[in-house]
C-alpha cells in the first residue's frame, strides 16, 4: 500500500488496503469512470446519484460527549451526544468494513486558506468520486505543503456501511459522529456529499473561536476597490448564488473565517444548487460546470448526456461540486481585508419582509441571532415545502457552540470596522408561498448591487409599520411597489394578518435569549 500521507494510527489499521493517496482530478475522474459511480456528462463533469440520501440528515448528526468538551458543547437536537463506547464501537466496524474493499481513496489538504489558520485535514473514502468531492470542495496543497503534510482532523467516509440501530445506538442507519477528542468525523450509511464538508465546517465552527476567529455560515466576494462583502443565509437563500457576480471577485460560496486580518474561505470550493440553474441568469455557475465538476442527483439524457437541470425528478436538492477556479473572476488566495458591507439572506416564505432594508446596529444582532428563513425543499432530509424556521447565526445546523459566542464576536467585529448590515428577503413576494411568487432575480441583484456600491447609503427610507425596518424608496432598477412589501399584495389586511402573525413568532422565538442587552431586545424586533 501507498502510505504517505496516512496518519500512523490509520496505518496500522488500514495495514493490507490498497490505499490510493492524493490522486490527481483526472486520475480521480478516471478512477470513477472505471468503477462505475458516475457517468461523464456533455460537459465533462461526472455525474453521481446518491440514493436514499440527498440531503444531509441533521437528524442522524451526533458530538461524543467526551470529558473535555463536554462542558462547551451547546448540547441539544443539533448537538446530540453519542457516547464515547458508542463512537469507538462503530469507528472498529467501519475501519473493518473498509479493511475489505479493494481500493480507497485518501486526499491530504487543509480547511482555511489562510496559512496561519488552517487546519490540516485528511479524507479517506470508500467512494473515489467523493474524493474528488473532497479535491474540489477543500483547500489543496501544493508540493511542499503535501511533503510536510501533517492531519490534524481526519473524515472518514464509509456510505456503504449501514449501522444497525439496535445493535450500534445510532437512530438509524446513517450517522455523521464528530469526535474532538480522537479528531475524527466517522460519516456512513448516506453517499450525500454535502456531508463532508458540512461537518467540517462544524469542526471548525469549534476551533476558530478559541483563536479569536469568528466562523460564519456566509459567502463573500470582493469590489473593484478592495470593499469585501458577506452574504450570511441558510441553504438556499442565495449565498452562492448572489456572490457569483461578474464585477466583483469571489472569495467563496459558503464557510469563512473572520480573524483580526480580514476574511477567509474555509473552502477551496463550490457547491452550487443547480435546480433550473440557466446560462443566461447564474453563467459562472453554468460555466464552471466543466471537466472535474461532480453533478450530483442531477438527472442526465443517457444518450446525449446533457443534464437538464430543470428535472427535479431525483430531488431539488440538485447540486454541483467545482474547484475555485472554475469560477474565472475570483481572489487567490481565497484572503481578503475586513467586511465593509454585511447582507442577511432570508428566504421568506411569508412574503412579508421586504425585499431589501437596512439594519441599525441592534436590528443586525437581533436579525442574526433570530436567524428567521425558511428551509427549502431538498437540503434537509423530509423537507418538501418551505418550511419557517429560525436558525441562529444563519447556520445553526452546523454550531457546537452557544450561538451568543458567535453574536458577541460578530457584533465586536461590526463596530470595529463599520461595517454596514442589510437585511435581504430572496424569497417571495406578492403573497406567502403557494400565491405569491419568488423574488425575481434581477430586482435582487440589483438590489445588493445598490447596497455593496454605496448608494443606499444616503437615501430617502420608510420605516416598516411591524418589523421597523428601514425601507429604501428607490432602488435603481427596481420598481419602487415592489420595495415595500405590503404594496406587492393584492389583500392589504391579508399582508398586515400574516406579517403580525410572522412578528409574533419572532418575539416568540427571541425569548430564549434572556442574556442579551435590552437595547437589541427593545431596538432590534418587530416594533407591533
Ligand atoms: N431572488 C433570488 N435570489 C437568490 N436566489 C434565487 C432567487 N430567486 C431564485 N433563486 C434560486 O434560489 C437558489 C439559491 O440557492 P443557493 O445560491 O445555492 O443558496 P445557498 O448557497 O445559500 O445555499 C438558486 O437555485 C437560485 O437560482
Ligand atoms: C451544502 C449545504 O449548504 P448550502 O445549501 O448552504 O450550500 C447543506 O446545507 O447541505
Ligand atoms: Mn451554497
Amino acid at each position: 500500500m501507498n502510505t504517505v500521507g496516512i496518519s500512523n494510527e490509520l496505518h496500522q489499521l488500514l495495514a493490507g488496503s490498497n490505499v490510493n493517496v492524493q490522486l490527481s482530478v483526472p486520475q480521480l475522474v478516471e478512477t470513477v469512470l472505471k468503477r462505475n459511480e458516475a457517468i461523464l456528462t456533455s460537459t465533462g463533469a461526472v455525474s453521481a446519484e446518491t440514493g436514499k440520501y440527498t440531503g444531509r440528515s441533521p437528524k442522524d448528526k451526533y458530538i461524543v460527549e467526551e470529558l473535555v468538551f463536554k462542558d462547551k458543547i451547546d448540547w441539544g437536537p443539533v448537538n446530540q451526544p453519542i457516547s464515547e463506547d458508542t463512537f469507538a464501537n462503530l469507528y472498529n466496524k467501519v475501519i473493518n468494513y473498509l479493511k475489505q474493499k479493494k481500493e480507497l481513496f485518501v486526499f491530504n489538504g487543509f480547511a482555511g486558506a489562510d496559512a496561519q489558520h488552517r487546519l490540516p485535514i485528511q479524507v479517506i473514502n470508500e467512494y473515489a468520486w467523493h474524493n474528488l468531492f473532497a479535491h474540489q470542495l477543500f483547500v489543496r496543497p501544493n508540493d511542499e505543503e503535501l511533503l510536510g503534510h501533517q492531519a490534524e482532523f481526519t473524515v472518514i467516509s464509509a456510505p456503504g456501511f449501514k449501522a444497525d440501530p439496535l445493535v450500534d445506538g445510532t437512530k438509524s442507519e446513517t450517522f455523521i459522529i464528530i469526535s474532538f477528542e480522537r479528531r475524527t468525523v466517522l460519516i456512513g450509511g448516506t453517499e450525500y456529499a454535502g456531508e463532508m464538508k458540512k461537518s467540517v465546517f462544524s469542526i471548525m465552527n469549534y476551533l476558530l473561536p478559541e483563536a479569536g476567529i469568528l466562523p460564519m455560515h456566509c459567502s463573500a466576494n470582493v469590489g473593484r476597490e478592495g470593499d469585501v462583502a458577506l452574504f450570511f443565509g441558510l441553504s438556499g437563500t442565495g449565498k452562492t448564488t448572489l456572490s457569483a457576480d461578474p464585477s466583483r471577485k469571489l472569495i467563496g460560496d459558503d464557510e469563512h473565517g473572520w480573524s483580526s486580518n480580514g476574511v477567509f474561505n474555509i473552502e477551496g470550493g463550490c457547491y452550487a444548487k443547480t435546480i433550473n440553474l440557466s446560462r443566461e441568469k447564474e453563467p459562472q455557475i453554468f460555466d464552471a460546470i466543466r471537466f472535474g465538476a461532480v453533478l450530483e442527483n442531477v438527472v442526465v439524457n443517457p444518450d446525449t448526456r446533457v443534464a437538464d437541470y430543470e428535472d427535479g425528478t431525483l430531488t431539488e436538492n440538485t447540486r454541483a461540486a467545482y474547484q475555485l477556479q472554475a469560477i474565472s473572476n475570483i481572489i487567490n488566495p481565497s484572503v481578503a481585508g475586513h467586511p465593509n458591507a454585511i447582507i442577511f439572506l432570508t428566504a421568506d416564505a411569508y412574503g412579508v419582509l421586504p425585499p431589501i432594508s437596512k439594519l441599525s446596529k441592534e436590528q443586525a444582532m437581533y436579525h442574526f441571532l433570530s436567524g428567521y428563513t425558511s428551509k427549502l425543499a431538498g437540503t434537509e432530509r423530509g423537507v418538501t415545502t418551505p418550511e419557517a424556521t429560525f436558525s441562529t447565526c444563519f447556520g445553526s445546523p452546523f454550531l457546537p457552540l452557544p450561538a451568543t459566542r458567535y453574536a458577541e464576536m460578530l457584533g465586536q467585529k461590526i463596530d470595529e470596522n463599520n461595517s454596514r448590515v442589510f437585511l435581504v428577503n430572496t424569497g417571495w413576494t406578492g403573497g406567502e408561498y403557494g400565491t405569491g411568487s419568488r423574488m425575481k432575480l434581477a430586482y435582487t441583484r440589483a438590489m445588493i448591487q445598490a447596497a455593496l456600491e454605496g448608494e443606499l447609503n444616503n437615501i430617502e427610507t420608510i420605516q416598516d409599520g411591524i418589523f421597523g425596518l428601514e425601507i429604501p424608496l428607490h432602488v435603481p432598477g427596481v420598481p419602487d411597489e415592489f420595495l415595500q412589501p405590503i404594496k406587492t399584495w393584492s389583500n392589504q389586511a391579508a399582508y398586515t394578518e400574516k406579517a403580525t402573525e410572522l412578528a409574533e413568532k419572532f418575539k416568540d422565538n427571541f425569548k430564549k435569549f434572556s442574556n442579551v442587552s435590552d437595547d437589541i431586545k427593545k431596538l432590534g424586533g418587530p416594533t407591533i
